[in-house]
């Protein structure tokens, strides 16, 4: 049986090297030496994740603990399992005191070093997404298997625990098993950045060129008379979004998965401010603006799986079932008819375009090149590390960020600016009341958070640093807006920083993981 101590091990190997392939080792030894049940439960824990979900624990519980830690190991990895299920489980009157009482009893079991994994663990700290391709390529090793069918069963899945079950139990078979299913989220397949219009075009062939809308990515799945509509994260938002579920069960089918943006739109026909979507996506939210969804893809219809059919038969099936619906975009017979479309976009206030090929599989979880967005502008989404107090006027205010990229090998994410411009009163208000949320620790001038807030950052490119960690710095970095759709596993990695660097190549991000 395999022990809590000896997972705490191998993640504390994985985070204090760089070493992609040393991590990767680390990982797979734990995963070779697996009883069946213990898989599941292992591979979370590895993952910074809780077996089977998240618990309500929050910070103040967790930091008002103090329990005298075991002085020899005893824990095992099911224990563990069991204990988080039995927190899961607590409800009802009297059930932050018995939420209390069995936290002190886990931690009473576990050594100081255990019990600062498990207290980073109920946190939510140590989840890291930036762990994944690591994961799944330990996941591979140790099954003895290809790292690609592993990889698209994850993507298919969503659940990394699920996945190594599968690898590890049942091999190559099992992976191929692995299916679409209405009802489960899948990750959704995102864009590399292309330089410029025509390039893409030559690049892709055969293309349609659509409106990259400033919405909130969607991905709506139904089956009979039962919708769920998912975030890019995979968050389940059926219930904040009662219009785009009624418009999915209006539409003449009896299963489909749909992926798509929504927003909502001025009477202008303009689109309004991604905050207003965004709000809308949060628990208790006003519902003045009715959010439209804009399909550009569909993954299931009546049975039939699409995901590996070319994009110009997924296009024709949602063509089908949802011709209202659709993203604006044309295909385009020369270069002028592409470059109407992006100034049209763009007229209508809008991003830029997303020029896909018509000849390409939907590669979940992948930032595919067979998608290209052409935006304008230059932002990235960093992670807000820490924020320092203000001064004059921002006096008594959370102000100037610390900003991070992210390490795209799995490590903390890497520092690479700070900026106060850009932001307005209500943002600081909003800060300096969220961040002690998130805070982990403060000094007189800074307070310090876990890294989960993601935040898009305009700039006007960047510069070689000998200052920070990553050598590159922001150039006049502004705030435009937080980013709650994402976090710190869909940041920007310090690979895309360094690729504005001048002379730093075109811009292309390392196609993921
Ligand atoms: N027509 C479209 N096709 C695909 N994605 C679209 C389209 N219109 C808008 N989008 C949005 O653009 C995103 C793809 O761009 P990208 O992969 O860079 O994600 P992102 O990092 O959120 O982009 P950005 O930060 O540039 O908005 C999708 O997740 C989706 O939300």
């Amino acid at each position: 049986m395999v022990s809590l101590n000896a997972v705490v091990a191998a993640s504390a190997e994985v985070a204090a090297t760089r070493a992609r392939t040393a991590k990767v080792t680390a990982i797979a030894g734990l995963l070779t030496g697996l009883d069946a049940a213990e898989v599941r439960p292992a591979t979370a824990l590895l993952a910074g994740e809780l077996p089977g979900g998240r618990v309500g624990v929050g910070w103040s519980t967790l930091s008002a603990l103090h329990v005298e830690p075991a002085t020899t190991p005893s824990l095992t990895v099911l224990d563990v399992d069991a204990a988080v299920d039995g927190l899961r489980g607590i409800a009802g009157t009297g059930s932050g005191r018995r939420r209390a009482e069995a936290l002190h009893d886990l931690l009473g079991k576990a050594t100081a070093e255990e019990q600062r994994f498990l207290i980073r663990l109920l946190g939510g700290e140590l989840r890291q997404g930036a762990l994944e391709g690591v994961m799944l390529e330990a996941v591979a090793r140790a099954a003895d298997v290809p790292a690609a069918p592993v990889r698209r069963a994850f993507m298919l899945s969503g659940r990394l625990p699920a996945t190594a079950e599968a690898a590890l139990l049942g091999g190559s078979a099992a992976l191929a098993e692995v299916r679409l299913e209405v009802g489960r989220p899948l990750r959704p397949m995102l864009a590399s950045p292309a330089d410029a219009l025509d390039a893409a075009l030559a690049e892709l062939g055969a293309c349609v060129v659509e409106y990259k809308l400033d919405g909130a990515r969607i991905q709506v799945h139904r089956s009979g008379e039962q919708v769920h509509v998912y975030t890019r994260t995979l968050r389940e938002i059926t219930g904040q979004v009662p219009e785009i579920v009624a418009l999915t069960r209006s539409l003449t089918c009896d299963s489909a998965v749909l992926d798509g943006e929504t927003l909502a739109l001025a009477d202008s026909g303009r689109p309004r401010p991604f905050q207003e979507t965004m709000a809308r996506f949060g628990a208790q939210s006003p519902r003045d603006e009715v959010l439209r969804p804009y399909f550009f893809d569909c993954l299931h219809l009546d049975g039939t799986d699409l995901v590996d059919e070319p994009l110009h038969r997924r296009l024709d099936a949602l063509a089908r079932i949802a011709p209202e619906h659709r993203v604006p975009g044309v295909r385009p017979h020369s270069d002028a008819d592409a470059a109407a479309v992006l100034d049209d976009a763009l007229d209508a206030g809008h991003e830029g375009v997303v020029v896909k090929a018509l000849d390409s599989p939907y590669a979940a979880g992948r930032r595919g090149r067979t998608w290209r967005k052409i935006k304008p502008s230059h932002t990235l989404d960093l992670v807000v590390l820490a924020a320092e107090w203000g001064h004059g006027r921002r006096s008594g205010h959370l102000s100037n960020l610390h900003l991070g990229a992210r390490d795209p090998d799995g490590g903390p994410p890497i520092m690479v600016g700070k900026t106060f411009k850009g932001l307005t009163d209500e943002l600081l208000t909003w800060q300096t009341s969220e961040f002690p949320r998130h805070e982990t620790h403060r000094d007189d001038w800074t307070v310090h958070l876990a890294p989960e807030l993601v935040v898009e950052i305009e700039l006007d490119g960047v510069q070689v640093s000998t200052r920070y960690p990553g050598a590159v710095a922001l150039r006049f970095a502004r705030v435009l807006r937080y980013r709650p759709d994402k976090d710190a596993a869909t940041a920007d990695t310090i690979e895309a920083v360094r690729a504005m660097l001048p002379g730093g190549g075109a811009r292309d991000e390392k196609v993921e993981p």
